[in-house]
């Protein structure tokens, strides 16, 4: 075997964790007019007074938390130096869905080990005593910090009980004030009116980032990531506007970019390409779609299956039944029996809410009734390969066989063994 040594690799990349998730960058950019009504939700805390609860919401990726850390770190410097006695609680209410659970895992953040309550021996109202007292050894002001708040799911909600905990005369000495975040966008509405206004007394939203504002948060990164001249302006341009296109998400941007830099460290090359950028597109676009396939069930793959087949003979947009039709005979051959019309129906409009597939719904003007149509939201390849578990079992259906073949040699060429390339 030749030298598998490991060299130090520093050609490309600076500082290449400036790209991970657990980076704080220095500042923030692009979300200027969200930054300022944070910043006067915060204010009454500085001022000693109670501070506004405050729910922030927005889809994945689009600096939240980001905004949230940079600020409450200024905020308690500031406190510091204006002697105003702040203490920040931070909980991820993932896995959470109760108050209750919500209330023991605060008491236990506060608690030290040796006092941690146990996470179901206690009446709920005992709990929030626990809650109510913890508080108040802490005194002063209080910010909770409550991510992915909305697993919280029921009616006696603890999103309740801490903002009226102060004029029930639960608590006496701490001021405690709740900051919400969350991305699911129905949360908020959904919420009961009581809740909603003791929660979302001021609501802050977080759009999706467009290109110019994407273009500035992966500069700012580019500058500690990579040597100057590693990159261009371009190559920022293009996984700004490809993350733009793609929801809007930083992390999914800053994932673009590192995908590139790391493709172009593979070959060698001493800067980063339009055509890194795009093949670390196609790279992300592949897993994301294989992770989204390999998560559906055997009949919702199969109908994916039917539709690609017919995409493969040039017959997309299809229309619900043709879909059918055709998912009904793959099911024959198959040898499994058939889920219902209506079942196929769900199916695909669940395929369409994982953007593996695009509908639209159509107006047929004669008969003046209304359709959906179907067409794949990718490559027929990278669906292809993401279905193979699932065509080796059911067969390769005609239409699909050039496709197949096509991958085939792209496998057997990149393996770069001559006498196996065809020509
Ligand atoms: N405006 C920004 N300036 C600099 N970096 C940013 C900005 N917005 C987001 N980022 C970076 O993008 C990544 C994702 O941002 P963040 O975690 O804040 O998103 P989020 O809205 O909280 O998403 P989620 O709901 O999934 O938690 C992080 O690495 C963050 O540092």
């Amino acid at each position: 075997m030749g030298d598998i040594s490991f060299t130090p690799d520093d050609s490309l990349y600076k500082y290449r964790d400036s790209l991970s998730e657990n980076y704080t960058p220095e500042t923030i950019v692009g979300r200027d007019s969200e930054i300022s009504q944070y910043h006067s939700a915060l204010q009454p805390v500085i001022n000693g007074e109670t501070p506004n609860n405050t729910f922030l919401y927005g889809k994945t990726g689009v600096g939240k938390t980001a905004v949230t850390r940079y600020l409450l770190e200024q905020l308690a410097n500031d406190a510091d130096q204006f002697s105003v006695d702040l203490t920040v609680i931070q909980l991820n209410c993932e896995g959470l869905n109760s108050s209750y659970q919500v209330a023991v895992n605060l008491v236990n953040r506060i608690r030290p080990a040796e006092s941690h309550i146990s996470k179901t021996g206690h009446p709920q109202y005992e709990v929030y005593d626990f809650l109510w007292n913890a508080f108040d050894e802490i005194g002063g002001t209080i910010l909770l910090v409550l991510d992915e708040v909305d697993n919280i799911g029921d009616d006696d909600s603890i999103l309740y009980q801490i903002p009226r905990a102060r004029s029930n005369g639960n608590i006496s000495e701490a001021k405690v004030g709740i900051i919400g975040i969350s991305n699911d966008l129905a949360f908020r509405e959904n919420l009961s009116a009581k809740v909603r206004s003791s929660l979302c007394e001021k609501s802050i939203s977080f759009p999706p980032y467009g290109a110019t504002e994407l273009q500035a948060v992966l500069k700012q990164r580019a500058d500690v990531a990579f040597h100057d001249d590693a990159f261009d302006n371009e190559v920022v341009a293009l996984c700004a506007a490809f993350g733009a296109q793609d929801a809007g998400d930083a992390r999914k941007a800053l994932d673009l970019l590192r995908g590139a830099g790391d493709i172009a460290r593979a070959e060698n090359a001493d800067r980063i390409t339009e055509n890194h950028v795009r093949e670390a597109r196609d790279e992300l676009e592949r897993e994301e779609l294989m992770d989204g396939i390999a998560n559906l069930a055997d009949h919702q793959q199969l109908v994916l299956y039917a539709l690609t087949t017919i995409e493969a003979e040039g017959e997309t947009p299809a229309r619900t039944q043709t879909v059918f039709q055709r998912y009904e005979e793959l099911c024959e051959i198959a040898g499994m029996s058939c889920r219902t019309n209506r079942r196929v129906r769900d199916f695909l409009s669940e395929l369409y809410a994982l953007s593996i597939v695009e509908s639209s719904q159509r107006n047929d003007g004669l008969s003046g009734g209304q359709y959906r149509d179907h067409i794949l939201n990718h490559e027929i390849r990278l669906v292809v390969n993401g279905m193979s578990d699932l065509i080796d079992r059911v067969g390769i259906y005609q239409s699909i066989l050039s496709t197949i073949e096509e991958a085939d040699n792209v496998m057997i060429s990149s393996t770069g063994d001559p006498s196996t390339t065809p020509n």
